[in-house]
């Protein structure tokens, strides 16, 4: 079997002596789209920010292409973060700074291109995500599904081979959450990224996820784990079910009042 692209294993994670989850264990492929779900302060968030590195797990390790991260030291831990793109649920984009210039961060920080190479590659990625034109514009100039793409092109600009998104719909009117749903498959498409997102959203989880972990606020652990289609049919969990279908259960009220 190959090997997990992402690996946590038998993960707690905990703010001081509260425990939010323990003992995750679950795979995220390679070029998986793959959801953290569950109910509001479940710990999705929390999951993300460990993944990133940016809290310390309690107990547990996350494995990334089989080497621990945990265990990583922090030069060990750079070179596997070069290989991420993220993005955060506001955008997280400079708003003195230009969208070229948003794009250009990174490849300023990180790499040694030419003037000539990072601009070809500004505008290269600025057109992936349907922004051809808009270089000059600031962050406050467009709207904001045009800036979720903006901060799109900003995490694909080092050709990441892992995004995370935080809840990259929020904010966004049903079309515009589509567009950029459309957007993500794309970009995972034709780089072969593996996707990992926190999302809320049924229409994003139903549409384009291909795996997805449940973490259940009331027992602290993770209750379900595969492709969300099959568990809003199949899975054993009451709970899960019902989450996954909110939508049919919204709609069946509004027809009954
Ligand atoms: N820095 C922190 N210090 C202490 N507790 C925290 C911290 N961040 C989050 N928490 C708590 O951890 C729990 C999980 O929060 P988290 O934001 O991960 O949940 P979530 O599932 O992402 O929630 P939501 O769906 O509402 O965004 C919550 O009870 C929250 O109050």
């Amino acid at each position: 079997m190959a090997e997990a692209h992402i690996a946590v294993r038998e993960l707690t994670m905990a703010y001081g002596s509260r425990v939010i989850q323990r003992d995750l264990s679950f795979d995220i492929n390679r070029g998986d789209i793959f959801v953290i779900m569950g109910g509001s302060g479940c710990g999705k968030s929390t999951l993300l920010k460990h993944l990133l590195g940016l809290v310390e797990p309690a107990a547990g390790d996350i494995l990334y292409a089989g080497d621990s991260f945990v265990h990583a030291n922090a030069n060990a831990r750079d070179v596997m973060r070069r290989g991420w793109g993220i993005t955060y649920q506001s955008g997280g984009l400079f708003s003195a700074m230009t969208l070229a210039e948003n794009v250009e961060l990174p490849l300023q920080l990180y790499t040694d291109h030419s003037p000539a190479d990072r601009a070809a590659i500004i505008a290269y990625k600025l057109a992936l995500v349907g922004l051809d034109g808009y270089q000059d514009f600031y962050p406050s100039e467009i709207s904001g599904g045009m800036r979720k793409r903006a901060a799109l092109a900003r995490a694909i600009a080092l050709d990441p081979d892992i995004l995370f998104f935080d809840e990259p719909s929020a904010g966004l009117d049903p079309i515009s959450s589509r567009l950029l749903d459309d957007l993500i498959v794309q970009i995972k498409e034709s780089t072969g990224a593996t996707v990992v997102m926190v999302t809320h959203e049924l229409p994003s989880i139903f549409g384009i996820a291909t795996n997805s972990v449940y973490l259940d606020a009331a027992s602290k652990t993770m209750i379900a784990y595969g492709n969300p289609r099959e568990l809003r049919e199949h899975s054993d969990q009451p709970v899960v079910r019902q989450f996954l279908a909110r939508e049919a259960s919204t709609a069946a009220q509004e027809k009954t009042a």
